[in-house]
């Protein structure tokens, strides 16, 4: 499980320092699948950032486990980023000049192992995109470049994949596709699941929704429906 503690990240200095992140505790449970949302600038990219070890916190722990990532030389939260965690990202962030199975095979590679076809192959099959794997990413369709992303976020076999907006350039039905995808990494292989949404159609398919507000937790929802979400949200943003 992945703890965040008293987090604070603080851009910048003096005048013009942004207090991003405020204080926040919270707790990824294995298993879990955690939607994180809130008004734009309350925090949220920055808060799966810092838990991801994509980003220092100011002060404040995050821990996998037993591990404190911030008493982990660069090189070494490198290599359990690489291992552990996976990420799904808005605009796919697939490189355009390798094939879907390159692509998906990368990870794997970064973490110096020379990747089987056949993993490869089940990744891709996993995520219903078998009959894609020659094709580059500028020859697939939106939604199929974000299968190719969670095939290859998934490929390591790691704990917790970390997803921002990750349907945010898709249209419904899409994306639709995608967070029931999310959904089956976090029921059928026990993977956790973070997500950053703007939207609470997509939160309902979380078993859980964090709320942000100017940089500081403000309240969560178990077992979200879409119209719960989006009430707290009004809330919110009122
Ligand atoms: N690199 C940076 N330098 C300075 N300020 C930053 C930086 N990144 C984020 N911020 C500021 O920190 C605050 C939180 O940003 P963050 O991107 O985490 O919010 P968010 O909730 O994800 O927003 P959005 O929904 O609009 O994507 C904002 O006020 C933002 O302007």
């Amino acid at each position: 499980m992945v703890v965040v503690e008293q987090l604070r990240r603080v851009y910048g200095h003096g005048h013009s320092a942004v207090v991003a992140l405020d204080e926040v505790s919270c707790a990824f449970e294995a298993g879990t699948f955690t939607a994180v949302m809130g008004p734009s600038g309350s925090g949220k990219s920055t808060l799966l950032q810092c838990a991801a070890g994509l980003d220092q916190p100011t002060s404040g722990k995050v821990r996998l486990g037993e591990t404190d990532l911030g008493a982990l030389s660069e090189n070494a939260r490198t290599k359990l980023r690489r291992t552990r965690f996976g990420f799904v990202f808005q605009a796919f962030n697939l490189l355009p000049a390798l094939s879907a199975a390159q692509n998906v095979a990368l990870p794997l590679r970064l973490a110096g192992r020379k990747p089987r076809p056949a993993e490869v192959a089940q990744a891709l099959e996993m995520v219903g995109i078998a009959d894609r794997a020659d094709h580059r990413p500028s020859e697939l369709s939106g939604g199929e470049q974000q299968r190719v992303a969670i095939a290859r976020a998934l490929i390591t076999g790691p704990d917790v994949v970390f997803a921002d907006e990750p349907t945010g350039s898709l249209d419904s039905a899409t994306g639709r596709e995608v967070l029931r995808l999310l959904r089956a990494v976090v029921d059928q292989r026990a993977q956790t699941v973070v997500m950053v949404t703007h939207d609470p159609r997509a939160a309902a398919y979380a078993d859980r929704v964090v709320f942000l507000a100017d940089g500081r937790l403000a309240g969560q929802l178990e077992r979200p429906s879409a119209d719960a979400v989006a009430a707290r949200m009004t809330g919110l943003e009122g």
